[in-house]
């Protein structure tokens, strides 16, 4: 046998093998196996995913059910769209699915699975309640962080207010993010990026934020790089960039932090979330000019970087497409805007915190739009750390990738009735069914076309922000931001598309980590006449 027959012998036998361990059944009882498409060699189920794997995947459970097996390249994967079986994995079953799945993006990101959104669980047992303390209910209401939501809030409504008296179209995508990057950095460490390019004198703030937008392209999307770990050497190149744009971002931060321990008293009141991180990991005993040794340095600033990937996109997004179901829904917006005025008056130039919990049909608004669009649609990924069942008895062996479709459950015609359309007064209804202790999972099932008993339940099929104790770190801060830049939008705005050709816009989303509108729009704000 000469040398290039028997190269043509080892890939067929590879391919071979490849197909068989892809199709194998995994549990040797058939009633346990999870469901799913056949797999190719090397892709997997691959060919199966386009361009938005959201909408693939919630095709797929049509047909393989709430629980199904897809290859994706070279990792198994089990995606769930079942509200019981969320539950039971990720509350139940905590200690099995509580990490993520390690690849080169999230080695890269997470100073090798140390911090928080990419850390192991010790790791993270140890880091995330040192930053939840920071985004209760109670600590979002103390008076520091209201006066930042507060102060970004009125610097964006008075941009807004300008383009509406020069009927300038409102580029919503990057004042959005400005407003809610400059939040989440204002709490974190007190600084602000300019709204316009025009105050960003030496490109810096421009730089940072090029850099975190191509951080959002790659982090969480499994790209070829995590799902070819073999191919690695490959896409070196696509490695090194996002390892340079990381960077980019943590020279910025270091700039502060170094700034800040040089002032950093541990007998003062903290004045930013960086302060009582410095705090925290502050060793007395440290030989150390700054008290904290290097590695916990480099801990601190990835945590200000995990914090502004968590924050940013994702409430930008949410934002973007509240002002795109408002254009589409003008009736709708007329009905809040009648409900905030019914709250502080017609001459009102602003609403509050305090006013913000009397405004239901807003919080309707908000939970509408992420149930129709929930912007991080397939959550991150998690694996298991052993074999398990599942509450239906289905099997996951150890190392297998999870993926909770957050996007097909809310938009599933088995959980939602007419779940294509934008309705907030579907969780009003929601609401008064359930207060009056007259919603029962098990009647609600009604529906010919339906025979889940989470049918309607909105809270357990709609999930924006995943379920359990690895959940968003910061659903509290999300809503607090978000409802009340909404309802200064609406109060003082009506908004309309910017293109007279297309007075409604698309629905339809670009996938990435998180989903955005596919067409990007701008807006026109008119007035009322009060
Ligand atoms: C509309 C806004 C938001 C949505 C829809 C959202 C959604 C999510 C989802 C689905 C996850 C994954 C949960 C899981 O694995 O089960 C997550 C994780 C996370 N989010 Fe959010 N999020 C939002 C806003 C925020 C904000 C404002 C912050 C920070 C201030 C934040 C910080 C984080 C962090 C740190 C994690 C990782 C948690 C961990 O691994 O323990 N998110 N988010």
């Amino acid at each position: 046998m000469n040398f290039i027959t028997f190269i043509f012998y080892l890939i067929c036998f590879f391919i071979f093998y490849d197909f068989y361990k892809k199709n194998k059944r995994l549990s040797k009882s058939p009633n346990k196996e999870a469901n799913g498409p056949w797999s190719l060699p090397i892709i997997g189920g691959l060919y199966l995913i386009g361009d938005r794997p959201n909408r693939s995947f919630t095709e797929l459970s049509k047909k393989y059910g709430g629980i199904y097996k897809i290859w994706l390249g070279e990792r198994m994967v089990i995606v769930i769209t079942d509200p019981e079986i969320v539950q039971d994995i990720w509350i139940k079953q905590h200690h099995i699915f509580v990490n993520r799945p390690h690849n080169i993006t999230s080695e890269t990101f997470s100073l090798n699975y140390k911090s928080l959104v990419f850390g192991d669980v010790n790791e993270w047992n140890s880091v995330r309640p040192k930053m939840t303390c920071h985004f209760t209910k109670v600590k979002l209401n103390s008076l520091k962080p209201k006066q930042v939501v507060n102060d970004q809030l009125k610097k964006m409504l008075k941009i807004m207010s300008s383009h509406c008296l020069e009927s300038k179209p409102f580029d919503q995508y990057v004042y959005l993010n400005t407003y809610s990057m400059n939040i989440i950095v204002g709490l974190m460490l007190s600084v602000e990026f300019p709204y316009s390019n025009s105050n960003d004198k030496n490109g810096q703030f421009s730089k940072v934020l090029h850099s975190i937008d191509e951080i959002f392209k790659c982090i969480g999307t499994n790209g070829p790089e995590d799902i070819f770990p073999t191919l690695l050497p490959l896409f070196k190149k696509k490695v090194t960039a996002f390892t340079h744009h990381l960077d980019v971002i943590k020279d910025f931060i270091r700039v502060i932090y170094k700034e800040q321990i040089k002032s950093f008293n541990i007998n003062n009141e903290p004045r930013n979330i960086m302060d009582s991180l410095i705090a925290e990991y502050f060793d007395n005993n440290n030989n150390d000019d700054d008290g904290v040794d290097s590695d916990n340095g480099e801990l601190i600033i990835q945590l200000c970087i995990d914090m502004l990937v968590g924050a940013t996109d994702t409430s930008a997004s949410t934002l973007g497409w509240f002002m795109l179901f408002m254009i589409n829904n003008p009736s709708i917006q007329e009905e809040l805007y009648e409900e905030i005025i019914n709250v502080v008056g017609k001459d009102c130039p602003y609403v509050t915190f305090d006013d913000v919990p009397k405004l239901f049909l807003i919080k309707a608004c908000f939970q509408e739009v992420l149930r129709i669009r929930p912007v991080t649609s397939l959550s991150l990924p998690r694996v298991a750390m052993e074999d398990t069942t599942t509450i239906n008895d289905i099997f996951i062996p150890k190392d297998t990738i999870i993926i909770q479709n957050i996007f097909g459950m809310s938009n599933s015609e088995k959980f939602v009735s007419n779940p294509t359309v934008f309705n907030p007064h579907r969780w009003l209804n929601y609401k008064k069914i359930k207060d009056s202790n007259q919603f029962d999972c098990n009647s609600s099932a009604t529906s010919d076309n339906s025979s889940s008993k989470y049918y309607n339940d909105l809270d357990r099929v709609s999930t924006p922000f995943g379920v359990g104790k690895r959940r968003c770190m910061a659903p509290n801060m999300a809503e607090h931001n978000i409802l009340i830049a909404m309802a200064n939008i609406i109060l003082n705005f009506k908004m309309k598309s910017s293109d007279p050709q297309q007075v409604s816009l698309s629905e339809e989303e670009e996938y990435a980590i998180t989903i955005k509108p596919k067409y990007p729009f701008k807006v026109l704000f008119e007035k009322y006449h009060k």
